[in-house]
Protein backbone atom coordinates (compact mmCIF):
# COMPACT_ATOMS: atom_id res chain seq x y z
CA UNK A 1 0.00 0.00 0.00
CA UNK A 2 2.63 2.47 1.09
CA UNK A 3 4.30 2.06 -2.54
CA UNK A 4 1.18 2.25 -3.97
CA UNK A 5 0.57 6.32 -2.37
CA UNK A 6 4.16 6.85 -3.58
CA UNK A 7 3.51 5.84 -7.00
CA UNK A 8 0.08 7.74 -6.79
CA UNK A 9 1.75 10.99 -5.53
CA UNK A 10 3.42 11.51 -9.36
CA UNK A 11 0.20 9.63 -10.92
CA UNK A 12 -2.01 12.65 -9.04
CA UNK A 13 -0.07 15.32 -11.58
CA UNK A 14 -1.73 13.53 -14.49
CA UNK A 15 -5.34 12.75 -12.32
CA UNK A 16 -7.15 14.18 -14.81
CA UNK A 17 -5.82 11.44 -17.75
CA UNK A 18 -5.84 8.90 -15.21
CA UNK A 19 -9.50 9.33 -14.81
CA UNK A 20 -10.22 9.34 -18.20
CA UNK A 21 -8.04 6.44 -18.68
CA UNK A 22 -10.28 4.28 -15.87
CA UNK A 23 -13.16 5.66 -17.22
CA UNK A 24 -12.61 4.24 -20.75
CA UNK A 25 -11.36 1.01 -19.27
CA UNK A 26 -14.97 1.09 -16.82
CA UNK A 27 -17.16 1.81 -20.14
CA UNK A 28 -15.28 -1.15 -22.03
CA UNK A 29 -15.74 -3.38 -18.89
CA UNK A 30 -19.46 -2.93 -19.23
CA UNK A 31 -20.06 -3.14 -22.71
CA UNK A 32 -18.23 -6.56 -22.53
CA UNK A 33 -21.43 -7.57 -21.14
CA UNK A 34 -23.28 -6.88 -24.40
CA UNK A 35 -22.32 -9.62 -26.45
CA UNK A 36 -22.89 -12.29 -24.32
CA UNK A 37 -26.35 -11.04 -23.94
CA UNK A 38 -26.60 -10.59 -27.44
CA UNK A 39 -25.47 -13.99 -28.22
CA UNK A 40 -28.42 -15.45 -25.64
CA UNK A 41 -30.97 -12.80 -27.11
CA UNK A 42 -30.22 -14.85 -30.92
CA UNK A 43 -30.55 -18.08 -29.12
CA UNK A 44 -33.95 -17.13 -27.88
CA UNK A 45 -35.40 -14.79 -30.05
CA UNK A 46 -33.94 -15.83 -33.26
CA UNK A 47 -33.53 -19.42 -33.12
CA UNK A 48 -36.32 -20.62 -30.53
CA UNK A 49 -38.61 -17.42 -31.18
CA UNK A 50 -38.02 -17.61 -34.97
CA UNK A 51 -37.91 -13.44 -34.85
CA UNK A 52 -35.95 -13.65 -37.81
CA UNK A 53 -36.09 -9.85 -38.56
CA UNK A 54 -34.05 -9.16 -35.24
CA UNK A 55 -30.84 -11.02 -36.09
CA UNK A 56 -29.58 -8.62 -38.68
CA UNK A 57 -29.22 -5.50 -36.22
CA UNK A 58 -28.39 -7.74 -33.01
CA UNK A 59 -25.80 -8.86 -35.73
CA UNK A 60 -24.83 -5.29 -36.43
CA UNK A 61 -24.56 -4.13 -33.12
CA UNK A 62 -22.30 -7.02 -32.02
CA UNK A 63 -20.17 -5.86 -34.80
CA UNK A 64 -20.15 -2.15 -33.62
CA UNK A 65 -19.41 -2.93 -30.80
CA UNK A 66 -16.11 -5.41 -31.45
CA UNK A 67 -15.07 -2.06 -33.25
CA UNK A 68 -15.87 0.35 -30.65
CA UNK A 69 -14.45 -1.62 -28.05
CA UNK A 70 -11.12 -2.12 -30.09
CA UNK A 71 -10.92 1.83 -30.66
CA UNK A 72 -11.54 2.61 -26.86
CA UNK A 73 -9.20 0.18 -25.69
CA UNK A 74 -6.34 1.51 -27.91
CA UNK A 75 -7.29 5.05 -26.24
CA UNK A 76 -6.93 3.95 -22.68
CA UNK A 77 -3.82 2.03 -23.45
CA UNK A 78 -2.29 5.07 -25.06
CA UNK A 79 -3.58 7.10 -22.08
CA UNK A 80 -1.71 5.08 -19.42
CA UNK A 81 1.31 4.41 -21.84
CA UNK A 82 1.83 8.36 -21.69
CA UNK A 83 0.93 8.57 -18.20
CA UNK A 84 3.94 6.26 -17.50
CA UNK A 85 6.04 7.79 -19.39
CA UNK A 86 5.54 10.80 -18.22
CA UNK A 87 5.63 9.81 -14.34
CA UNK A 88 8.95 7.95 -15.47
CA UNK A 89 10.32 10.64 -16.73
CA UNK A 90 9.70 12.76 -13.89
CA UNK A 91 10.96 10.11 -11.26
CA UNK A 92 14.18 9.54 -13.25
CA UNK A 93 14.56 13.48 -13.45
CA UNK A 94 14.18 13.20 -9.40
CA UNK A 95 16.38 10.20 -9.37
CA UNK A 96 19.23 12.19 -11.34
CA UNK A 97 18.78 15.58 -9.23
CA UNK A 98 18.99 13.45 -5.80
CA UNK A 99 22.32 11.85 -7.47
CA UNK A 100 23.88 15.47 -7.98
CA UNK A 101 22.50 16.49 -4.58
CA UNK A 102 24.42 13.21 -2.47
CA UNK A 103 27.44 14.08 -1.04
CA UNK A 104 30.68 11.83 -1.08
CA UNK A 105 29.96 9.77 1.91
CA UNK A 106 27.09 8.63 0.33
CA UNK A 107 28.83 7.74 -2.92
CA UNK A 108 31.65 6.31 -0.63
CA UNK A 109 29.01 3.42 0.53
CA UNK A 110 27.03 2.80 -2.22
CA UNK A 111 28.30 0.89 -4.95
CA UNK A 112 27.60 1.99 -8.71
CA UNK A 113 26.01 -1.11 -9.78
CA UNK A 114 23.23 -0.52 -7.40
CA UNK A 115 22.77 2.90 -8.21
CA UNK A 116 22.19 2.12 -11.75
CA UNK A 117 19.85 -0.91 -11.23
CA UNK A 118 17.74 1.70 -9.66
CA UNK A 119 17.86 4.09 -13.02
CA UNK A 120 17.48 0.85 -15.02
CA UNK A 121 15.76 -2.25 -13.61
CA UNK A 122 13.69 -0.35 -11.00
CA UNK A 123 12.45 2.30 -12.91
CA UNK A 124 11.48 -0.01 -15.50
CA UNK A 125 9.28 -2.02 -13.47
CA UNK A 126 7.93 1.32 -12.45
CA UNK A 127 6.94 2.07 -15.42
CA UNK A 128 5.44 -1.21 -16.20
CA UNK A 129 2.76 -0.76 -13.51
CA UNK A 130 2.33 2.14 -14.12
CA UNK A 131 1.56 1.23 -18.00
CA UNK A 132 -0.45 -2.07 -17.96
CA UNK A 133 -0.70 -3.40 -14.62
CA UNK A 134 -2.64 -0.57 -13.35
CA UNK A 135 -5.31 -0.75 -16.33
CA UNK A 136 -5.11 -4.46 -16.54
CA UNK A 137 -5.93 -5.02 -12.35
CA UNK A 138 -8.64 -2.41 -12.84
CA UNK A 139 -10.03 -3.91 -16.02
CA UNK A 140 -10.11 -7.25 -14.73
CA UNK A 141 -11.54 -6.27 -11.66
CA UNK A 142 -14.52 -4.34 -13.09
CA UNK A 143 -15.06 -7.35 -15.76
CA UNK A 144 -15.52 -9.52 -12.90
CA UNK A 145 -17.92 -7.35 -11.07
CA UNK A 146 -20.01 -6.67 -14.00
CA UNK A 147 -19.95 -10.07 -15.04
CA UNK A 148 -21.25 -11.38 -11.61
CA UNK A 149 -23.61 -8.40 -11.53
CA UNK A 150 -24.82 -9.32 -15.20
CA UNK A 151 -24.94 -13.10 -13.71
CA UNK A 152 -27.22 -12.45 -10.61
CA UNK A 153 -29.55 -10.19 -13.03
CA UNK A 154 -30.18 -13.25 -15.49
CA UNK A 155 -30.38 -16.41 -13.31
CA UNK A 156 -28.99 -15.75 -9.48
CA UNK A 157 -29.33 -19.54 -8.16
CA UNK A 158 -27.15 -20.56 -11.47
CA UNK A 159 -24.69 -16.97 -10.35
CA UNK A 160 -24.65 -18.32 -6.66
CA UNK A 161 -23.45 -21.98 -7.89
CA UNK A 162 -20.83 -20.27 -9.64
CA UNK A 163 -19.30 -18.19 -7.36
CA UNK A 164 -19.28 -20.98 -4.47
CA UNK A 165 -15.97 -21.35 -6.08
CA UNK A 166 -14.15 -18.21 -6.02
CA UNK A 167 -13.76 -18.14 -2.22
CA UNK A 168 -11.37 -21.40 -3.54
CA UNK A 169 -9.58 -18.95 -5.80
CA UNK A 170 -9.40 -15.86 -3.30
CA UNK A 171 -7.96 -18.43 -1.01
CA UNK A 172 -4.86 -19.32 -3.44
CA UNK A 173 -4.23 -16.29 -5.27
CA UNK A 174 -3.73 -14.45 -1.31
CA UNK A 175 -1.07 -17.62 -0.55
CA UNK A 176 0.38 -16.74 -3.96
CA UNK A 177 0.50 -12.96 -3.32
CA UNK A 178 2.29 -13.46 0.42
CA UNK A 179 4.91 -16.51 -1.05
CA UNK A 180 5.91 -14.85 -3.71
CA UNK A 181 6.53 -11.37 -2.76
CA UNK A 182 9.70 -12.25 -0.78
CA UNK A 183 11.56 -13.75 -3.89
CA UNK A 184 11.39 -10.86 -5.67
CA UNK A 185 12.85 -8.37 -3.32
CA UNK A 186 15.41 -11.36 -4.02
CA UNK A 187 15.72 -11.29 -7.44
CA UNK A 188 16.09 -7.10 -7.12
CA UNK A 189 18.91 -7.39 -4.89
CA UNK A 190 20.09 -9.69 -6.98
CA UNK A 191 20.46 -8.41 -9.98
CA UNK A 192 21.83 -5.30 -8.38
CA UNK A 193 24.64 -7.26 -7.32
CA UNK A 194 24.82 -8.70 -10.59
CA UNK A 195 25.23 -4.98 -12.06
CA UNK A 196 27.83 -3.84 -9.75
CA UNK A 197 30.38 -6.99 -10.66
CA UNK A 198 29.78 -5.98 -14.47
CA UNK A 199 30.29 -2.28 -13.49
CA UNK A 200 33.08 -3.02 -11.70
CA UNK A 201 34.24 -5.34 -14.40
CA UNK A 202 34.09 -3.06 -16.72
CA UNK A 203 35.82 -0.12 -15.02
CA UNK A 204 38.67 -2.22 -13.86
CA UNK A 205 39.57 -4.15 -16.80
CA UNK A 206 42.83 -3.23 -17.03
CA UNK A 207 43.56 -3.98 -13.78
CA UNK A 208 42.17 -7.44 -14.67
CA UNK A 209 43.76 -8.03 -17.76
CA UNK A 210 47.17 -6.86 -16.34
CA UNK A 211 47.03 -9.35 -13.29
CA UNK A 212 45.73 -12.26 -15.86
CA UNK A 213 42.51 -12.32 -13.60
CA UNK A 214 39.89 -12.67 -16.65
CA UNK A 215 39.12 -16.56 -15.52
CA UNK A 216 38.45 -15.52 -11.39
CA UNK A 217 36.44 -12.58 -12.57
CA UNK A 218 34.44 -15.06 -15.17
CA UNK A 219 33.75 -17.23 -12.20
CA UNK A 220 32.67 -14.46 -9.98
CA UNK A 221 30.13 -13.01 -12.33
CA UNK A 222 28.99 -16.71 -13.04
CA UNK A 223 28.31 -17.18 -9.50
CA UNK A 224 26.07 -14.11 -9.43
CA UNK A 225 24.51 -14.73 -12.94
CA UNK A 226 23.76 -18.47 -11.49
CA UNK A 227 22.55 -16.67 -8.17
CA UNK A 228 20.16 -14.50 -10.18
CA UNK A 229 18.89 -17.46 -12.38
CA UNK A 230 18.33 -19.81 -9.08
CA UNK A 231 16.03 -17.01 -7.62
CA UNK A 232 14.10 -16.22 -10.79
CA UNK A 233 13.35 -20.06 -11.13
CA UNK A 234 12.76 -19.91 -6.90
CA UNK A 235 10.10 -17.35 -7.75
CA UNK A 236 8.75 -19.30 -10.87
CA UNK A 237 8.40 -22.72 -8.81
CA UNK A 238 6.30 -20.98 -6.57
CA UNK A 239 3.77 -19.39 -8.89
CA UNK A 240 4.05 -22.34 -11.36
CA UNK A 241 2.70 -24.46 -8.00
CA UNK A 242 -0.07 -21.93 -7.71
CA UNK A 243 -0.92 -21.30 -11.19
CA UNK A 244 -2.28 -24.71 -12.21
CA UNK A 245 -4.34 -24.44 -9.29
CA UNK A 246 -6.17 -21.26 -10.21
CA UNK A 247 -6.34 -22.76 -14.08
CA UNK A 248 -7.84 -25.77 -12.18
CA UNK A 249 -10.46 -23.73 -10.22
CA UNK A 250 -11.77 -21.90 -13.43
CA UNK A 251 -12.20 -24.74 -15.17
CA UNK A 252 -14.25 -26.01 -12.02
CA UNK A 253 -16.42 -22.95 -13.16
CA UNK A 254 -17.01 -24.57 -16.71
CA UNK A 255 -18.48 -27.64 -14.97
CA UNK A 256 -20.89 -26.22 -12.53
CA UNK A 257 -22.22 -24.16 -15.09
CA UNK A 258 -22.48 -26.91 -17.34
CA UNK A 259 -23.77 -29.56 -14.86
CA UNK A 260 -26.27 -26.70 -12.96
CA UNK A 261 -27.19 -24.82 -15.86
CA UNK A 262 -28.33 -27.96 -17.60
CA UNK A 263 -30.27 -29.09 -15.06
CA UNK A 264 -32.09 -26.10 -14.95
CA UNK A 265 -32.55 -25.95 -18.20
CA UNK A 266 -33.98 -29.43 -17.97
CA UNK A 267 -36.32 -28.52 -15.80
CA UNK A 268 -37.36 -25.39 -17.36
CA UNK A 269 -36.14 -22.54 -15.09
CA UNK A 270 -33.32 -21.33 -17.05
CA UNK A 271 -33.95 -21.13 -21.32
CA UNK A 272 -31.50 -22.59 -23.20
CA UNK A 273 -30.43 -18.48 -24.39
CA UNK A 274 -29.47 -17.36 -21.03
CA UNK A 275 -27.58 -20.98 -20.15
CA UNK A 276 -25.39 -19.51 -23.34
CA UNK A 277 -25.36 -15.95 -22.02
CA UNK A 278 -23.80 -17.97 -19.01
CA UNK A 279 -21.75 -19.95 -20.84
CA UNK A 280 -20.50 -16.72 -22.87
CA UNK A 281 -20.09 -14.98 -19.75
CA UNK A 282 -17.58 -17.99 -18.30
CA UNK A 283 -14.45 -15.56 -19.62
CA UNK A 284 -15.03 -12.78 -17.99
CA UNK A 285 -15.14 -14.91 -14.85
CA UNK A 286 -12.17 -17.31 -15.91
CA UNK A 287 -10.21 -14.33 -17.07
CA UNK A 288 -9.60 -12.44 -14.68
CA UNK A 289 -9.13 -15.02 -12.06
CA UNK A 290 -6.15 -16.47 -14.49
CA UNK A 291 -4.72 -13.28 -14.77
CA UNK A 292 -4.71 -12.85 -11.09
CA UNK A 293 -1.00 -14.73 -11.07
CA UNK A 294 0.51 -12.81 -13.06
CA UNK A 295 -1.13 -9.23 -12.36
CA UNK A 296 0.04 -10.51 -8.56
CA UNK A 297 3.84 -11.23 -9.39
CA UNK A 298 3.59 -7.87 -11.64
CA UNK A 299 2.52 -5.51 -8.32
CA UNK A 300 5.45 -7.94 -6.10
CA UNK A 301 8.00 -7.06 -8.89
CA UNK A 302 6.44 -3.45 -8.31
CA UNK A 303 6.97 -3.02 -4.72
CA UNK A 304 10.23 -4.50 -4.95
CA UNK A 305 11.48 -2.13 -7.06
CA UNK A 306 8.87 0.70 -5.80
CA UNK A 307 10.56 0.54 -2.49
CA UNK A 308 14.47 1.49 -3.74
CA UNK A 309 13.48 3.71 -6.09
CA UNK A 310 11.70 5.84 -3.20
CA UNK A 311 14.78 4.94 -0.53
CA UNK A 312 16.71 6.27 -2.98
CA UNK A 313 14.82 9.67 -3.39
CA UNK A 314 14.38 9.77 0.27
CA UNK A 315 18.09 9.31 0.93
CA UNK A 316 18.93 12.77 2.62
CA UNK A 317 23.05 14.31 1.72
CA UNK A 318 24.41 14.77 5.13
CA UNK A 319 26.16 18.13 3.71
CA UNK A 320 23.28 20.67 3.13
CA UNK A 321 22.85 24.92 2.64
CA UNK A 322 21.59 26.28 5.61
CA UNK A 323 19.64 29.16 5.57
CA UNK A 324 22.08 32.00 6.65
CA UNK A 325 22.87 35.43 6.09
CA UNK A 326 26.56 34.44 5.38
CA UNK A 327 24.85 32.00 2.56
CA UNK A 328 24.37 35.52 0.57
CA UNK A 329 27.70 36.61 0.76
CA UNK A 330 28.89 37.02 -3.39
CA UNK A 331 32.76 36.22 -3.47
CA UNK A 332 35.22 35.54 -0.89
CA UNK A 333 38.87 36.79 -1.51
CA UNK A 334 40.17 33.27 -0.06
CA UNK A 335 41.28 33.91 3.41
CA UNK A 336 41.07 30.15 5.49
CA UNK A 337 41.29 29.42 8.79
CA UNK A 338 41.63 25.87 10.33
CA UNK A 339 40.91 26.03 14.09
CA UNK A 340 40.97 23.07 15.59
CA UNK A 341 39.28 20.60 13.61
CA UNK A 342 38.97 17.24 14.15
CA UNK A 343 37.68 14.75 11.62
CA UNK A 344 36.98 11.00 11.59
CA UNK A 345 35.06 8.96 8.52
CA UNK A 346 33.12 6.98 11.27
CA UNK A 347 35.77 4.80 12.92
CA UNK A 348 38.56 6.38 14.51
CA UNK A 349 40.01 10.34 14.27
CA UNK A 350 41.20 10.90 10.59
CA UNK A 351 42.38 14.35 11.16
CA UNK A 352 43.48 15.66 14.75
CA UNK A 353 43.08 19.55 15.90
CA UNK A 354 44.31 20.80 12.81
CA UNK A 355 44.96 24.83 13.13
CA UNK A 356 46.56 27.09 11.02
CA UNK A 357 45.30 29.69 8.84
CA UNK A 358 45.99 31.30 5.25
CA UNK A 359 45.91 34.74 3.32
CA UNK A 360 44.79 35.25 -0.19
CA UNK A 361 48.38 35.24 -2.48
CA UNK A 362 49.84 32.54 -0.24
CA UNK A 363 51.13 29.26 -0.92
CA UNK A 364 50.11 26.07 1.10
CA UNK A 365 52.00 22.77 0.75
CA UNK A 366 50.87 19.46 2.74
CA UNK A 367 53.27 16.89 2.78
CA UNK A 368 53.23 13.42 4.62
CA UNK A 369 53.03 9.97 4.66
CA UNK A 370 50.16 7.96 2.55
CA UNK A 371 46.99 7.96 4.72
CA UNK A 372 48.24 10.82 7.03
CA UNK A 373 45.22 12.62 6.12
CA UNK A 374 46.18 15.48 3.57
CA UNK A 375 43.63 14.51 1.25
CA UNK A 376 41.12 14.92 3.94
CA UNK A 377 42.02 18.27 4.95
CA UNK A 378 41.86 19.66 1.69
CA UNK A 379 37.78 17.91 1.28
CA UNK A 380 37.06 19.47 4.33
CA UNK A 381 37.33 22.81 2.89
CA UNK A 382 35.42 21.97 -0.11
CA UNK A 383 32.84 20.38 2.19
CA UNK A 384 32.86 17.57 0.83
CA UNK A 385 32.60 16.33 4.39
CA UNK A 386 31.68 18.40 7.25
CA UNK A 387 34.08 18.58 10.26
CA UNK A 388 33.46 16.49 13.46
CA UNK A 389 34.55 19.25 15.92
CA UNK A 390 36.42 22.47 15.05
CA UNK A 391 35.51 25.21 12.76
CA UNK A 392 37.05 25.41 9.25
CA UNK A 393 36.50 29.20 7.70
CA UNK A 394 36.80 30.84 4.78
CA UNK A 395 36.88 34.77 4.79
CA UNK A 396 35.93 34.09 8.55
CA UNK A 397 32.85 32.58 8.08
CA UNK A 398 32.28 28.91 8.37
CA UNK A 399 32.16 27.26 5.47
CA UNK A 400 28.88 25.28 7.17
CA UNK A 401 27.31 28.71 6.74
CA UNK A 402 28.16 29.60 3.01
CA UNK A 403 26.40 28.78 0.21
CA UNK A 404 27.77 25.29 -0.83
CA UNK A 405 27.66 26.60 -4.77
CA UNK A 406 29.02 29.61 -4.46
CA UNK A 407 31.85 27.90 -2.08
CA UNK A 408 32.60 25.57 -4.57
CA UNK A 409 32.18 28.17 -7.42
CA UNK A 410 35.16 30.02 -5.87
CA UNK A 411 37.33 26.85 -5.89
CA UNK A 412 38.96 24.69 -8.06
CA UNK A 413 40.60 21.50 -7.30
CA UNK A 414 42.82 19.00 -9.48
CA UNK A 415 41.87 15.75 -7.65
CA UNK A 416 44.47 12.85 -7.51
CA UNK A 417 42.02 10.88 -8.85
CA UNK A 418 41.88 12.51 -12.37
CA UNK A 419 38.63 12.38 -14.23
CA UNK A 420 38.01 13.01 -17.72
CA UNK A 421 34.48 13.41 -19.48
CA UNK A 422 34.76 11.44 -23.02
CA UNK A 423 34.67 14.79 -24.79
CA UNK A 424 37.34 16.84 -26.89
CA UNK A 425 39.69 18.28 -24.56
CA UNK A 426 38.46 21.63 -25.33
CA UNK A 427 35.43 20.84 -23.64
CA UNK A 428 37.27 19.25 -20.66
CA UNK A 429 39.49 22.02 -20.08
CA UNK A 430 36.33 24.50 -20.44
CA UNK A 431 34.21 22.15 -17.81
CA UNK A 432 34.11 24.40 -14.78
CA UNK A 433 33.96 27.82 -17.38
CA UNK A 434 31.37 26.97 -20.31
CA UNK A 435 31.30 30.44 -21.65
CA UNK A 436 35.70 30.62 -22.08
CA UNK A 437 36.81 31.35 -25.32
CA UNK A 438 39.45 29.71 -27.05
CA UNK A 439 42.05 31.52 -26.29
CA UNK A 440 41.40 31.71 -22.81
CA UNK A 441 41.60 27.54 -23.60
CA UNK A 442 43.98 27.51 -24.44
CA UNK A 443 45.65 30.21 -22.52
CA UNK A 444 44.85 27.77 -19.25
CA UNK A 445 46.64 25.03 -21.28
CA UNK A 446 49.88 26.86 -21.82
CA UNK A 447 50.24 27.72 -17.81
CA UNK A 448 49.54 24.10 -17.37
CA UNK A 449 52.11 22.88 -19.51
CA UNK A 450 49.52 21.23 -21.79
CA UNK A 451 49.17 23.58 -25.14
CA UNK A 452 52.11 22.12 -26.52
CA UNK A 453 51.09 18.35 -26.95
CA UNK A 454 47.82 19.02 -27.03
CA UNK A 455 48.73 21.11 -30.19
CA UNK A 456 50.89 18.20 -31.44
CA UNK A 457 47.48 15.74 -30.96
CA UNK A 458 46.46 15.37 -34.60
CA UNK A 459 42.75 17.04 -34.19
CA UNK A 460 44.36 19.20 -31.38
CA UNK A 461 42.02 20.77 -29.01
CA UNK A 462 39.28 18.97 -30.55
CA UNK A 463 40.52 15.56 -29.63
CA UNK A 464 38.01 13.38 -28.22
CA UNK A 465 39.48 11.98 -24.90
CA UNK A 466 37.90 8.33 -24.05
CA UNK A 467 36.15 7.62 -20.99
CA UNK A 468 38.40 8.97 -17.84
CA UNK A 469 40.72 10.29 -20.41
CA UNK A 470 41.82 7.14 -22.02
CA UNK A 471 44.37 7.63 -24.77
CA UNK A 472 46.27 10.23 -23.05
CA UNK A 473 48.83 9.87 -20.39
CA UNK A 474 48.55 10.04 -16.38
CA UNK A 475 50.97 13.46 -16.95
CA UNK A 476 49.22 14.85 -19.77
CA UNK A 477 45.57 14.00 -17.47
CA UNK A 478 46.93 16.08 -14.31
CA UNK A 479 47.68 19.18 -17.00
CA UNK A 480 44.34 18.88 -18.16
CA UNK A 481 42.67 18.51 -15.24
CA UNK A 482 45.55 21.62 -13.98
CA UNK A 483 44.43 23.36 -17.01
CA UNK A 484 40.61 22.87 -16.30
CA UNK A 485 41.21 24.67 -12.86
CA UNK A 486 43.49 27.53 -13.82
CA UNK A 487 40.80 28.24 -16.35
CA UNK A 488 38.42 28.77 -13.59
CA UNK A 489 40.01 31.24 -11.83
CA UNK A 490 39.55 30.39 -8.81
CA UNK A 491 39.89 32.78 -5.13
CA UNK A 492 41.58 29.10 -3.64
CA UNK A 493 43.46 26.61 -6.03
CA UNK A 494 43.56 23.09 -4.87
CA UNK A 495 45.75 20.76 -6.34
CA UNK A 496 45.93 17.42 -4.93
CA UNK A 497 49.07 15.79 -5.70
CA UNK A 498 48.54 16.98 -9.11
CA UNK A 499 51.92 16.99 -10.43
CA UNK A 500 52.86 13.38 -9.54
CA UNK A 501 53.44 12.10 -12.77
CA UNK A 502 54.50 14.63 -14.49
CA UNK A 503 58.34 15.03 -14.68
CA UNK A 504 60.27 17.29 -12.67
CA UNK A 505 61.31 20.01 -15.20
CA UNK A 506 57.85 20.54 -16.33
CA UNK A 507 56.43 20.65 -12.76
CA UNK A 508 59.22 23.14 -12.02
CA UNK A 509 57.43 25.44 -15.04
CA UNK A 510 54.33 24.80 -13.62
CA UNK A 511 54.94 26.15 -10.06
CA UNK A 512 57.26 28.98 -11.53
CA UNK A 513 53.72 30.06 -13.63
CA UNK A 514 51.54 29.31 -10.85
CA UNK A 515 53.49 31.75 -8.61
CA UNK A 516 53.07 34.48 -10.62
CA UNK A 517 49.87 34.22 -11.85
CA UNK A 518 47.84 33.68 -8.70
CA UNK A 519 49.55 36.23 -6.62
CA UNK A 520 46.28 37.04 -5.01
CA UNK A 521 45.09 33.71 -4.64
CA UNK A 522 45.29 31.14 -2.15
CA UNK A 523 47.35 27.85 -3.27
CA UNK A 524 46.95 24.56 -1.55
CA UNK A 525 49.56 21.72 -2.54
CA UNK A 526 48.93 18.21 -1.49
CA UNK A 527 52.17 16.67 -2.27
CA UNK A 528 54.65 13.95 -1.59
CA UNK A 529 57.57 15.04 -3.65
CA UNK A 530 60.19 17.84 -1.87
CA UNK A 531 60.29 19.92 -5.14
CA UNK A 532 56.45 20.22 -5.15
CA UNK A 533 56.31 22.09 -2.00
CA UNK A 534 60.28 23.65 -1.09
CA UNK A 535 58.47 27.34 -2.51
CA UNK A 536 55.31 27.49 -0.72
CA UNK A 537 54.91 30.24 2.12
CA UNK A 538 53.84 27.76 4.86
CA UNK A 539 54.58 23.85 4.38
CA UNK A 540 52.45 21.65 6.87
CA UNK A 541 54.06 18.23 7.43
CA UNK A 542 51.09 15.45 8.30
CA UNK A 543 51.90 12.10 10.24
CA UNK A 544 48.54 9.98 11.31
CA UNK A 545 46.07 13.17 11.28
CA UNK A 546 48.19 15.44 12.73
CA UNK A 547 50.57 18.31 11.88
CA UNK A 548 53.81 17.67 13.25
CA UNK A 549 56.06 20.08 11.41
CA UNK A 550 55.36 23.62 10.11
CA UNK A 551 57.08 26.30 8.72
CA UNK A 552 58.98 27.49 5.37
CA UNK A 553 61.34 24.65 3.46
CA UNK A 554 64.52 26.58 5.15
CA UNK A 555 62.63 26.27 8.48
CA UNK A 556 61.95 22.49 8.31
CA UNK A 557 65.19 21.85 6.66
CA UNK A 558 66.51 23.01 10.10
CA UNK A 559 64.89 21.20 12.39
CA UNK A 560 65.96 18.50 10.96
CA UNK A 561 62.63 16.44 11.65
CA UNK A 562 60.41 14.33 9.46
CA UNK A 563 60.87 16.94 6.41
CA UNK A 564 64.68 16.79 6.64
CA UNK A 565 64.84 13.17 6.41
CA UNK A 566 62.06 13.27 3.73
CA UNK A 567 64.20 15.58 1.55
CA UNK A 568 67.97 13.50 2.72
CA UNK A 569 65.94 10.64 1.31
CA UNK A 570 64.50 12.23 -2.04
CA UNK A 571 67.75 14.32 -2.82
CA UNK A 572 70.53 12.50 -0.67
CA UNK A 573 73.59 14.67 -0.64
CA UNK A 574 72.74 16.40 -3.98
CA UNK A 575 73.23 19.68 -4.42
CA UNK A 576 70.45 21.99 -5.02
CA UNK A 577 72.17 24.39 -7.34
CA UNK A 578 73.58 23.58 -10.61
CA UNK A 579 75.57 25.90 -12.67
CA UNK A 580 73.85 29.03 -10.55
CA UNK A 581 70.51 27.45 -10.81
CA UNK A 582 67.93 26.49 -8.21
CA UNK A 583 67.00 22.72 -9.09
CA UNK A 584 65.32 21.66 -6.15
N1 LIG B 1 36.13 7.90 1.99
C1 LIG B 1 36.77 7.38 3.03
N2 LIG B 1 36.11 6.61 3.92
C2 LIG B 1 36.75 6.07 4.99
N3 LIG B 1 38.06 6.27 5.24
C3 LIG B 1 38.77 7.02 4.39
C4 LIG B 1 38.16 7.61 3.24
N4 LIG B 1 39.11 8.31 2.55
C5 LIG B 1 40.25 8.16 3.25
N5 LIG B 1 40.06 7.40 4.34
C6 LIG B 1 41.04 7.04 5.35
O1 LIG B 1 41.50 8.25 5.96
C7 LIG B 1 42.88 8.24 6.14
C8 LIG B 1 43.51 9.47 5.45
O2 LIG B 1 43.32 9.34 4.06
P1 LIG B 1 43.77 10.48 3.05
O3 LIG B 1 43.34 10.09 1.69
O4 LIG B 1 43.35 11.78 3.56
O5 LIG B 1 45.34 10.36 3.18
P2 LIG B 1 46.47 11.05 2.31
O6 LIG B 1 47.45 11.58 3.26
O7 LIG B 1 45.89 12.01 1.33
O8 LIG B 1 47.06 9.77 1.56
P3 LIG B 1 47.79 9.71 0.13
O9 LIG B 1 49.08 10.41 0.28
O10 LIG B 1 47.98 8.24 -0.06
O11 LIG B 1 46.89 10.33 -0.84
C9 LIG B 1 43.39 6.91 5.60
O12 LIG B 1 43.56 6.04 6.70
C10 LIG B 1 42.27 6.41 4.73
O13 LIG B 1 42.19 5.02 4.77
Amino acid sequence: MHSLRWAWSYIREYKGRFALGLLLVLVVSALNMLNPYIAGKIVDDVIYGQQKNVLGPLLGIMIGFTFFRTIVRYGYQMTFEKLSQNVIFKMRANLYDRLHKLDFSFYDQTKTGDIMARMTGDLEAVRHFTAWSIYMIFENAMILLFAIGFMFYIHPPLALAMLMVTPFIGFFAFRLTADVRPTFTEIRNQFARLNSVVQENISGNRVVKAFAKEEYEIQKFSAENGAFKEKNLQSAKIWEKYLPILDSLAGVLTVVMILAGGIMVIHGSLTFGELVMFNSLIWALNNPMRMAGWLINDVQRFIASAEKVEELLKTEPKIMNQETEAAKVKNFNGVVEFDHVNFSYGEGPVLKDINFKAKPGQSVAIIGPTGSGKSTLVNLLSRFYDASSGVVRVDGINVKDWDIQRLRDGMAMVMQDIFLFSDTIEGNIAYGSPQSSLDSIQNAARLAEAHDFISALPEGYDTIVGERGVGLSGGQRQRIALARAILKDPSILILDDTTSSVDMETELRIQTTLQSIHQCKTRFIVAHRISSVKEADLILVMENGRIIERGKHTELIKKKGYYYNVYKNQYGNFDHKQHGKEVI
